[in-house]
């Protein structure tokens, strides 16, 4: 059977050996969470709901435990890693929550002729198994923005996440377990990309729920059919600075939404627009800060930026600095490299046709683009084939009115940046960015079909 080795990012420990999940794996999974649908049904709500409450508690209690689970795999620093974690107690708690409130409807049949006096009832119901694949960057709060829900929902999963995060994944399931949640209702399964295929198509599975690049849900799309997909997907953020901007909070809020986790978020801010006026002050300060994050040893509290998370994406993003630098774009600093280890990279003047800013860039680099009116903005942003999140910094409610209505995106953050995320919220883009919501009550209707009485 095929194996995998996990890698740590940062010294290159290997951290275990795992095999893939074969088909007879997957197959008593499936038969596992057959049983596990008739399970759902005789849980009431109030009982899942306990369950992940018990679960959040867990995540509580294991808080450091699985922190540091996470930096391991993926290099991510330990300080982000607890944001993490505090963010999936959140998320779990929600979904808690958010289970003794799936509401329906009662209509009337007689608001259009011809009068029938009868009432229609309108429940939400799961829809069965549900395939739930993460990515690599938040193991355990995106894990929990799925599993929660559907959950919560009265699916059963079969949780997917990706091969770097086997031993954070484990450690989930095992809680989730010792939250009562019954094992034919959730199981995990890694099976290679190859038979991934072959699992989404499975006609048991009802819904695929999907975080990651475009390249994968691209095939998902291929092979799912008639099925309910939610995918989450890339983005390429866009920060905007107007000429009232508070110029100390827009470095900030770059800086946070750009540096930490190493730049490996799809809201991270991935563009910077600087409005002529300020540009220089915004420029200066944000390099003046950039220069003394310390960057190394994700274990250490001190660290700001760990390692990316394997050398081909150090590659990929070292490769696109150097295209831009040889197309014209300007260095303002960082564009150092020590392993994984990426320093943080301000850059300007690059082109915009640049792959550097016209693909994802999934690490800490930082393009500035100047501008001097909004439609520049607005044409550039619209342009994307992503269309996930923005922020803009301006007192001006007539720029943010229109940037909310004019920029195509799932959500545009005032005197925040496009890494703004309330786990409540709803969550997802227009375009490459993905189809349907996230956010725990958005996501509990994405993974539930409306079904009526007539009385
Ligand atoms: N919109 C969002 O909320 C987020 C989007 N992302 C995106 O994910 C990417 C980075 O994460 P990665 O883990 O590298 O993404 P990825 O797309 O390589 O992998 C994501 C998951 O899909 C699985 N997968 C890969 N190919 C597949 C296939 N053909 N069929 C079924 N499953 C497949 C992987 O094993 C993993 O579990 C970036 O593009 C980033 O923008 C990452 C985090 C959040
Ligand atoms: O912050 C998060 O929710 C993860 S991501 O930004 O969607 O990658």
């Amino acid at each position: 059977m095929a194996s995998y080795s996990v890698i740590n990012p940062w010294n290159d420990e290997c951290l275990g050996e795992y095999v893939y999940a074969d088909a007879g794996a997957v197959s008593a999974s499936l038969d596992a969470l057959r049983r596990g649908e008739l399970i759902q049904r005789s849980l009431a709500a109030h009982e899942r709901a306990d369950i992940l409450r018990r679960l959040a508690e867990l995540l509580k209690t294991h808080r450091e435990e699985l922190a540091m689970l996470i930096t391991a795999e993926i290099g991510k620093t330990i300080s982000d890693a607890r944001v993490e974690l505090d963010r999936a107690f959140n998320t779990t708690i929600a979904s808690a929550e958010e289970a003794r409130q799936i509401a329906g409807e009662a209509l009337d049949s007689d608001a259009y002729p011809p009068t029938r006096e009868r009432i229609g009832v309108v429940v939400w119901r799961p829809l069965g198994t549900v395939l739930c694949i993460t990515p690599f960057n938040f193991p355990l709060n995106i894990a929990m923005h799925k599993l929660g829900p559907a959950f919560a929902a009265g699916n059963a999963v079969l949780f997917k996440p990706g091969p770097q995060n086997t031993a954070s994944a484990r450690r989930l399931v095992e809680l989730c377990y010792e939250a009562g949640m019954p094992p034919e209702t959730l199981q995990l399964c890694i099976p290679d990309v190859p038979a991934m295929a072959e699992l989404v198509a499975h006609p048991q599975i009802k819904a695929i729920n999907f975080t990651g690049g475009t390249a994968a849900a691209n095939a998902i799309a291929k092979a799912a059919g008639f099925k309910k997909l939610l995918l989450e997907l890339g983005g390429n953020d866009p920060l905007i600075i107007m000429p009232d901007a508070d110029i100390d909070a827009a470095v900030a809020a770059a800086i946070n939404q750009r540096f930490a986790t190493a730049g490996q978020r799809c809201t991270a801010t991935k563009r910077v627009f600087v409005h002529r006026e300020v540009y220089a002050r915004f420029r200066d300060a944000l390099v003046e800060k950039t220069r003394t994050l310390a960057v190394g040893d994700p274990t250490l509290e001190t660290t700001f930026v760990g390692p990316v998370i394997h050398a081909a994406a150090a590659d990929e993003i070292s490769g696109r600095i150097e295209d831009a630098l040889s197309r014209g774009a300007v260095l303002a600093c960082g564009h150092k490299r020590e392993g994984n280890l990426l320093w943080p990279t301000v850059i300007e003047e690059v082109p915009d046709d640049a792959t550097l800013v016209v693909e994802e860039t999934f690490g800490p680099v930082l393009p500035l683009r100047q501008f001097d009116h909004l439609d520049e903005v607005v044409e550039l942003v619209n342009a994307s084939p992503f269309g996930l999140q923005a922020g803009v910094f301006t007192q001006d409610i007539r720029v943010m009115r229109r940037l909310f209505d004019e920029l195509e995106v799932g959500l545009l953050a005032t005197n925040d940046g496009p890494g703004f995320r309330a786990e409540h919220f709803p969550f997802g883009g227009v375009k490459d960015s993905g189809i349907g919501r996230e956010g725990v009550k958005y996501a509990i209707r994405e993974m539930s079909y409306q079904k009526t009485l007539v009385i």
